[in-house]
């Protein structure tokens, strides 16, 4: 199985395939000139450094190395680059993302790398109230972060302000060094809010729709010290991480978007290395050599290099052969991390009429295929998009359904929160990142309880000449694009340091 598309069913689907606008055409025409200067036929027999993996991280790493005068080589499994950031052509006109979207403060590397590269942000609508969906109290329109809910108001609000007070002592680089981390990891966050919140079913649902957009995973499946580690990471140098900074739109990483969809970062990445980058170009084996060099063993070939970085995402590593062998622990790491399980699901509207009744798009709901709802409107039509994240539980009860009756049951989880248009989309399309063979799931890996503090030492730990890329090694914003962005330079540093 190669890259699934995104499956897609629209009233006007074909018919509005010619109507393509500007933002349309000059993407495919990015790719063409990436597909076209990409390389073709043998690899190189030797570079200074070869780069596995062809998302934001690693096209950031290889773009240093090659800024810094030395020779070096992307390989990458897909037959595309960008990894966990893909694009979604709409046929009604405009750019969806599949993966990767949103941005935020703090968010400074990848916004700013955007910016040089020339590519704008847009903000998320945020224009009247939010919707949430109470089993107990029915429908309710809020504004601010946490509904208005009596029964779990204070208690979230306190498990909340406890949770960013953890967080804020844990260092972002070591958080297995806290004094607490063998505590803390001992637990889910799970367990840890049944036993710190009266109405914790009531809590628990909130927070899952939190957690299942944010880690494709609920409360259950992730350690409070990953959790914690997570909220500490959402900021920068001078701002300590908060969970309002990671779950909020404004002021939060949910604030803007890229205009042309966020593919546009790593395909004019990749439009600046040409034919340092070779697709299909799955790595099976790295092999350290006598003397200094480093072999890597591709389905297109071999090449060699005095220095290699990983930027795959934990699991993929598992499938690359090691020689030396990998240390037990870092082994150890990439077997007990798992990913996340999350779909997106768009539905699009001839117009975003949840606005004129003065709402945002955006929505939680406590049970139902969607427990969260953006807007997710593209710049260049006047279309509405409504975007629902369908993970963790909600990906076990609906992302294993067929498309037909997963559709419904996402227009259905919309037309409670907006209304009954909301049953009559112009088109509706979906991606799951489960069924990615070179991701394995999204958006990021998880820590089960008992894996970070035990094991988490080894992220990053070069292993002789290969270094560690990817957003799960950064230590800002680790899980997003942000972070994919940090840790590509990090591990470019590292690696120019030692040539
Ligand atoms: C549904 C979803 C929603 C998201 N939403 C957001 C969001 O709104 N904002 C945000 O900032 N982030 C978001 N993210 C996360 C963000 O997309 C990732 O953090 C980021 O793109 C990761 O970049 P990366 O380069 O570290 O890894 P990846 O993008 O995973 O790149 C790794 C590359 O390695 C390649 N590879 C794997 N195995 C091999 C091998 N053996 N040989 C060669 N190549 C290999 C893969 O094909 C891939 O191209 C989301 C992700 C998903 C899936």
């Amino acid at each position: 199985m190669q890259t699934i598309p995104r499956h897609t069913l629209g009233r006007r689907g074909l018919l509005a395939g010619g109507a393509a606008a500007f933002g349309v055409l000059a993407l495919d025409a990015l790719e063409a000139d990436v597909q076209a200067g990409v390389r073709k036929g043998r690899l190189p027999r030797k570079v200074d450094v070869v780069v596995v993996g062809a998302g934001i991280a690693g096209l950031v790493a290889a773009s240093q190395v090659k800024q810094a005068g030395h020779s070096v080589l992307v390989v990458e499994a897909r037959d595309r680059v960008g990894g966990r950031v893909l694009n979604h052509e709409l046929p009604t006109g405009g750019t969806i993302e599949a993966g990767g979207a949103f941005v935020g403060p703090t968010q400074d590397h990848i916004k700013n790398l955007a910016s040089r590269l020339g590519i704008a942000t847009f903000d998320e609508y945020v224009t009247g109230k939010n919707v949430y969906l109470s089993s107990l109290l029915g429908r309710m329109e809020f504004t601010g972060t946490v509904p208005p809910d009596p029964t779990i108001l204070l208690d979230a609000a306190l498990a909340l302000k406890r949770l960013n007070a953890f967080a804020k002592e844990v260092p972002v680089d070591a958080p297995w060094s806290h004094p607490r981390a063998a505590e803390w990891d001992a637990v889910s966050l799970g367990d840890w809010l049944r036993r710190n919140t009266v109405n914790s079913r009531g809590v628990e649902k909130l927070i899952q729709s939190w957690t299942q957009p944010g880690f494709g995973a609920d409360p259950d499946q992730i350690s409070l010290l990953f959790v914690l580690h997570y909220i500490a990471c959402s900021g920068d140098e001078t701002h300590p991480g908060t969970f309002e900074r990671n779950s909020d739109t404004v002021g939060g990483a949910q604030e803007s978007r890229f205009v042309g969809g966020s593919q546009r970062v790593p395909l004019e990445l990749a439009r600046r290395l040409r034919k340092r980058i070779a697709l299909n170009a799955a790595v099976t084996r790295i092999v350290q050599l006598p003397h200094g060099r480093v072999r890597v063993h591709t389905r297109r070939g071999k090449v060699k290099a005095r220095r290699v970085i990983v930027a795959a995402p934990p699991k993929q590593v598992l499938g690359i052969g090691f020689s030396p062998a990998l240390p037990a622990g870092r082994t150890a790491l990439l077997e007990q991390v798992q990913m996340g399980r999350l779909m997106k699901c768009d539905a699009v509207y001839d117009t975003p009429f949840w606005r004129e009744k003065g709402l945002t798009g955006f929505g939680i709901a406590e049970t139902g295929a969607v427990r969260v709802a953006f807007d997710n409107h593209v710049t260049d039509t006047g279309h509405g998009v409504l975007l629902a994240f369908v993970g963790g539980s909600a990906w076990q009860q609906y992302g294993t359904r067929s498309f037909e009756e997963r559709r419904t049951a996402v227009l259905e989880g919309f037309a409670k929160m907006f209304g009954e248009q909301a049953l009559h989309p112009i088109d509706y399309t979906e991606h799951d990142w489960t069924r990615e063979q070179w991701t394995g799931g999204g958006p990021t890996a998880i820590y089960p309880p008992g894996v970070m503090a035990t094991h988490g030492r080894h992220i990053r730990t070069p292993h002789g000449r290969v270094h560690w890329a990817g957003t799960e090694t950064s230590t800002y914003w680790t899980g997003y694009m942000d972070g994919a962005v940090r840790s590509g330079e990090r591990a470019a540093r590292e690696v120019l340091d030692a040539l």
